[in-house]
């Protein structure tokens, strides 16, 4: 079977359930078919459906039946809503690989990938099932046995804005922990990628969620600017690029609703020349090419100390040149497409930027060319020599990016300076992109604000009560 045959086997097998919007419990038509948008299959480019936006009335809609389900839902015992989100989490695990491969056909990641990918959001509902009851507040005892207690309190409906990078496990890393916490969500995925999202709609409910306490609605920039400016939404969880990212912010700011931002990085991976360089070489490529180099906290700017640049370099251009490049259905394949012809050729546009300031490198320091300096989205890894590790630091943190950063050593205590050193959210010693919903993920600097995953994230879906108990008379001045 070619290529295109086993393409069109597979959109044939995955085809595609419409409509795409989901809100009190079921899937919604949008009111209007105007201004629709096709989506595409990367692999192919062909058409898989039209995409019309949602507009204010329907916006309405949604935030209002993730209201009423919020009311019933913050109710329930931690444990009660820990056991449907364990349902959740079974459900989708039975039909990973279903979701796998639609996540493959909307996305145009491998299918190997894609399978881990829903592995680990179904690894996220079961974490945060396994959180909720374990939701407690503080007791405090004052004078006079008066005391006080916290109650840590979901916040009602929270917007989920997401990318189309990881489609399913990003509409999971903001819905789980938020419907752990009680509250309800309206989620916006990416219109490139708005499929996985209402699959996960119809798994909640099927695991017995209330109707409306988990939303899907599609569009674009409008759709997402009327989400973030509803009065009844109280917190915004965008994940996305750095412009977008301000933008929703200033939203945000002017109904003073809480903000989660996970925007974009330029990491920095430093590798010594006391490593282990199979390990090293081996974490460059995860560093930069998993989803064909689309991945925010990829390790993109490579230092490597200058006396073992020139191994380096031999090894990683020899397995980079071996990457089964292809269909990503077929298991053996390990990069597919990138998300569509605009991304390629904006990768292709730094690349040949690229070329150009390579042959005018005397004038160009290498952390000055603009392929070292901004975020490409596509697998594109820059390898730049280093000496020293304090020339280093002082190099790799000279960006306003701060998601990730790596390092490889084989001594210990120059591990640790150098990841107390970095100046980013996340340092990986001896591997890279080695990310678990069981630790935090998120940016300094202009990379973002708030924390997912692990339990730090319980903080950015819940608000603290005090309450304060008199024990004796009132004490009055007056
Ligand atoms: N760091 C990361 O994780 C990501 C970075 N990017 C970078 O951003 C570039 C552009 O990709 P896009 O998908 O256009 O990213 P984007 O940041 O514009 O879009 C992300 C999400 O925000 C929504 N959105 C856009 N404008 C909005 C607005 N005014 N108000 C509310 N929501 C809005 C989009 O519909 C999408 O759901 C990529 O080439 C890549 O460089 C893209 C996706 C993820």
């Amino acid at each position: 079977m070619n290529l295109i045959e086993t393409l069109s086997r597979s959109i044939h097998q995955h085809h595609l359930k419409e409509p795409l919007n989901f809100w009190c419990g079921a899937r919604v038509q949008a009111r209007s078919a105007g201004n629709a948008e096709p989506v595409y299959e990367p692999a192919t480019g062909r058409v898989l459906c039209d995409l019309p936006p949602c507009g204010a009335e329907e916006v309405d809609q949604a935030v209002r039946s993730a209201h009423a389900a919020y009311l019933k839902w913050s109710r329930l015992s931690g444990m009660e809503r820990g056991r449907v989100l364990l349902e959740a989490a079974r459900i989708m695990r039975e039909r990973l690989v279903d979701i796998a491969k639609v996540e493959v056909v909307n996305n145009g990641k491998t299918l190997t990938e894609a399978k881990g990918n829903i592995h680990m959001a179904v690894q996220g509902i079961e974490y945060f099932a396994g959180i909720a009851p374990t939701l407690a507040g503080q007791h405090i005892q004052m004078p006079g046995g008066c005391f006080a207690y916290t109650r840590r309190e979901p916040l009602g409906v929270c917007v989920g804005i997401g990318a189309w990078n990881f489609p399913l496990v990003l509409a999971v890393m903001k819905s789980a922990p938020a419907l752990a916490c009680g509250n309800a969500m309206v989620y916006k995925p990416s219109p490139m990628a708005p499929i996985t999202a209402v699959i996960l709609a119809e798994i909640y409910k099927e695991a017995g969620v209330p109707d409306g306490l988990f939303n899907v609605v599609q569009g674009g920039a409008e759709t997402g600017s009327l989400l973030c400016h509803h009065p009844m939404v109280a917190k915004v969880s965008f994940t996305g690029s750095v412009p977008t990212g301000k933008k929703v912010m200033e939203m945000a700011a002017k109904g003073v609703k809480q903000v989660t931002l996970e925007l974009g990085g330029k990491s920095p991976l430093i590798i010594f020349k006391d490593c282990e360089l199979e390990n090293a070489v081996k974490g460059a490529l995860m560093a930069n090419f998993l989803t064909q180099g689309q991945v925010c906290c990829n390790g993109t700017r490579v230092y490597v100390q200058r006396d073992i640049l020139p191994q380096f370099l031999e090894e990683v251009v020899k397995r980079t040149k071996a990457i089964a490049v292809g269909d990503p259905m077929l298991d053996g394949t390990r990069m597919g497409a990138l998300i569509s012809r605009p991304q390629l050729d904006k990768v292709l546009g730094f690349v040949k930027e690229a070329q150009k300031q390579v042959l005018v490198r005397y004038f160009i320091h290498g952390d000055d060319m603009t392929c070292v300096k901004e975020e490409i989205f596509g697998p594109v890894m820059s390898v730049m020599p280093f000496d020293t590790e304090e020339e280093v630091l002082q190099r790799a943190n000279n960006t306003t990016f701060g998601l990730a950063s790596g390092v490889f050593t084989r001594d210990v205590a120059r591990a640790h300076r150098v990841a107390e050193n970095l100046q980013a959210g996340t340092c990986f010693i001896n591997n890279y992109n080695t990310n678990s919903v069981v630790v935090p993920f998120g940016g300094y600097k202009m990379s973002g604000i708030g924390k997912e995953n692990g339990q730090a994230v319980i903080e950015y879906y819940t608000q603290l009560k005090t309450v304060v108990v008199e024990m004796g008379d009132v004490q009055s001045l007056f």
